[in-house]
């Protein structure tokens, strides 16, 4: 398992190994400059081969090329552990420049510490781009400048200084530098992936640099999964500062630490105990009829609309659902019929035969929404499977209750509701994408959005009135920037409180999908980094998704495993089948995948 843990818990923890008298701050930035250099010479070997203690002195009496870093270092800890990286560079015969800021009153005491130290052995030159150029063409830039403690938008000569590395670190400069992050880039704010002041980053518009590498310290954080926080982290390596013993109590020296968010599926190579399972589990078919491995009734839409239901319907049945039933109105039922084999079709006529066919209570899950539809006649359908959908306990379905998947259109039919979240429960999966979840939750939405760009003035708009106000409004927007602050309201935040308005299971998709309880546990499956799948941004896709989980609780699994199993397995189909994915693919790709799943 690995834990996701925000800089707040991150603190918590700290300070809590310090407390104990068991470790010293001092010993812990040690541990974390010396962890970024070893992942430094880990990922380009030519720079440990090239550094003097390797080689010798003799090496540079040869005639070697001395190699160069540069280090900028910000106020607080973070900076701390770069005067360390400096310091241990310098020890193995680099050129190190560093770059701090003068002033160093408000500095904490370790920070300080290992700036003396650095002191002794080498220059400091000013954090800003002139100390940049009279450091430039380095081997290798070490950003420290922030790291957890970000709480406000960098401004002035320092927002001018990340801004420039912004154009020229990652992929994109025209330089393409080694930038290793201590920590997080500096900028991005390591709970929520967003980069503060600058809601939509760009390489050569940006207030944070984009790292080839970053070094994270104990587990990693929410912010190198959500958001932006991927494109900006380059590659994430995790080292252990030996802070395991106080990662899971509270303040109180006891219990687990609560809510928990984890990631899905956990890092192979993270600090976590490595006889830890790398893969969730799916139950195995063991036994029994194929009422026994759980009935799905799926709802298409009208005629020609009854593809997104059909995807959906085969995702469930491969996924290993006993049994799936397609239900269709009249109308749309030659073209199903047509279209189908292993799938069952029941013909409605109205709400009331759907009624009629819920009262069998062997169906113990309900997929609907996608190709739905948003007239009257979906809403009663809605209708009546949210009131034949008991909650746990009263219910018939081997005692579970039956379980439903909201999906697409069953989730704008629900925000039309005088009262959108009446009768869901944690039996119910709500499935959105952001367009979705902004209508289910419009001031969720927004609060996670942040300040919203004015519209840009057409040449129409360039006099009187129209030109004053839309001044006023670029004003206020850059305003509102420079008033962000840290840490940021995250789309595990915004997940979070989705889940116990709704009292439903909530799974907000995205590359970042996040999943989350009404009890405020929550789940981040991002498919970035050596998991990304951007195939999966196809058309059906979701359905697809939806089908995986209403199959995956047919099989047993509580709706929110159901919610992150599906997930990992809709993005494990993806990164199977490769580029060239279309929706159709995924349950078919889906046997390979669960046979290797299943295998020792
Ligand atoms: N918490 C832990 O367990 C450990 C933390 N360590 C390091 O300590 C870091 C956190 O240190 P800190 O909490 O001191 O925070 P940072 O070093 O990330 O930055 C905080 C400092 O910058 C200032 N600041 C924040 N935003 C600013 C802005 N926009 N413009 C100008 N100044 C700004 C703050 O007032 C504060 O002085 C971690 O990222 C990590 O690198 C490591 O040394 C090892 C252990
Ligand atoms: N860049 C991406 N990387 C990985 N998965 C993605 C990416 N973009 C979208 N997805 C996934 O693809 C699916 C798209 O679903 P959705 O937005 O409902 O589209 P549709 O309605 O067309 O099926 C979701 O499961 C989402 O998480
Ligand atoms: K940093």
């Amino acid at each position: 398992m690995t834990e996701l843990l925000t800089a707040a818990q991150m603190r918590e923890i700290e300070q809590a190994a310090m407390a104990s008298g068991e470790v010293t701050g001092l010993e812990l930035m040690e541990r974390a400059g010396r962890g970024v250099v070893d992942a430094i010479f880990e990922e380009w070997s030519d720079l440990a081969q090239a550094s003097l203690s390797d080689r010798g002195p003799a090496h540079q009496q040869e005639g070697g090329r001395v190699p160069k870093a540069v280090v900028l270092c910000g106020p607080g800890n973070n900076g701390g552990d770069g005067f360390v990286v400096a310091r241990l560079l310098k020890e193995r015969g680099w050129e190190v420049h560093v770059l701090a800021p003068e002033n160093t009153t408000k500095m904490p005491p370790d920070a300080a510490t290992n700036r003396s130290r650095w002191k002794e052995v080498g220059d400091i030159l000013p954090l800003n781009r002139d100390g940049l150029r009279s450091a430039r063409d380095a081997d290798l830039y070490v950003d420290a400048v922030f790291g957890t403690g970000l709480t406000r938008p960098p401004e002035g000569e320092l927002a001018e200084l990340l801004s420039y590395l912004a154009g020229s670190g990652g992929d994109h400069g025209y330089f393409q530098p080694r930038m290793v992050a201590v920590d997080v880039p500096s900028g991005l704010c390591s709970d929520s992936g967003k980069v503060l002041g600058c809601p939509e980053p760009e390489p050569f518009s940006s207030l944070a640099p984009y790292a080839r590498l970053t070094v994270t310290f104990e587990t990693p954080k929410p912010g190198h999964f959500l958001a932006h926080g991927p494109e900006l982290c380059g590659q994430l390596v995790v080292r252990d500062i030996g802070l395991t013993k106080w990662r899971s109590v509270n303040a109180d020296g006891r219990g687990l630490r609560l809510p928990r968010l984890q990631l899905v599926p956990p890092m192979p190579n993270g600090p976590d105990e490595p006889h830890v399972h790398s893969r969730p589990t799916l139950r195995p078919k063991i036994r029994g009829h194929k009422f026994d491995h759980g009935h799905v009734l799926v709802l298409t839409g009208d005629r020609w609309a009854t593809g997104a239901a059909r995807l959906a319907a085969r995702g469930a049945l491969r996924m290993g659902a006993g049994l799936v039933t397609l239900s269709a109105p009249r109308d749309a039922a030659p073209e199903v019929a047509a279209q189908i084999t292993a799938l069952i079709l029941r013909v409605e006529d109205n709400a009331d035969q759907l009624a009629e066919t819920l009262e069998d209570d062997r169906i113990g899950v309900v997929c609907l929404g996608p190709g739905l539809g948003l007239h009257a006649r979906a809403q009663e359908r809605l209708d009546a499977v949210l009131a034949a959908a008991p909650p746990p306990g009263k219910g018939t379905y081997l005692g579970r209750g039956r379980r439903l998947v909201l999906d697409a259109d069953a989730l704008t039919l629900l925000s039309r509701r005088e009262n959108p979240f009446q009768g869901l429960g944690k039996h119910v999966v709500l499935t959105p994408h952001s367009g979705e979840f902004a209508r289910l939750f419009p001031d969720i939405s927004a609060r996670l959005a942040g300040p919203q760009r004015p519209k840009l003035l057409s040449t129409k708009d360039f006099t009187g009135e129209a030109l004053q106000e839309g001044l006023a409004a670029a004003m206020a927007y850059r305003e509102a920037l420079s008033a962000e602050r840290g840490p940021a309201y995250s789309k595990v935040d915004a997940v979070r409180d989705a889940a116990k308005r709704s009292g439903a299971v909530v799974l907000l998709k995205g590359a970042d999908t996040v999943v989350a309880l009404p009890d405020g546990r929550a789940w981040v499956h991002a498919a970035v980094y050596d998991r990304s799948a951007p195939w999966l941004a196809t058309a059906g896709a979701g359905d697809v998704l939806a089908g995986f989980i209403s199959g995956v609780m047919a099989r047993g699994h509580m709706p929110h495993e159901a919610a992150i199993l599906g997930a990992w397995l809709h993005v494990e189909c993806a990164r199977s089948f490769g580029p060239g994915l279309i929706a159709e693919d995924l349950p078919e790709v889906l046997p390979s995948v669960l046979k290797a799943l299943l295998q020792p």
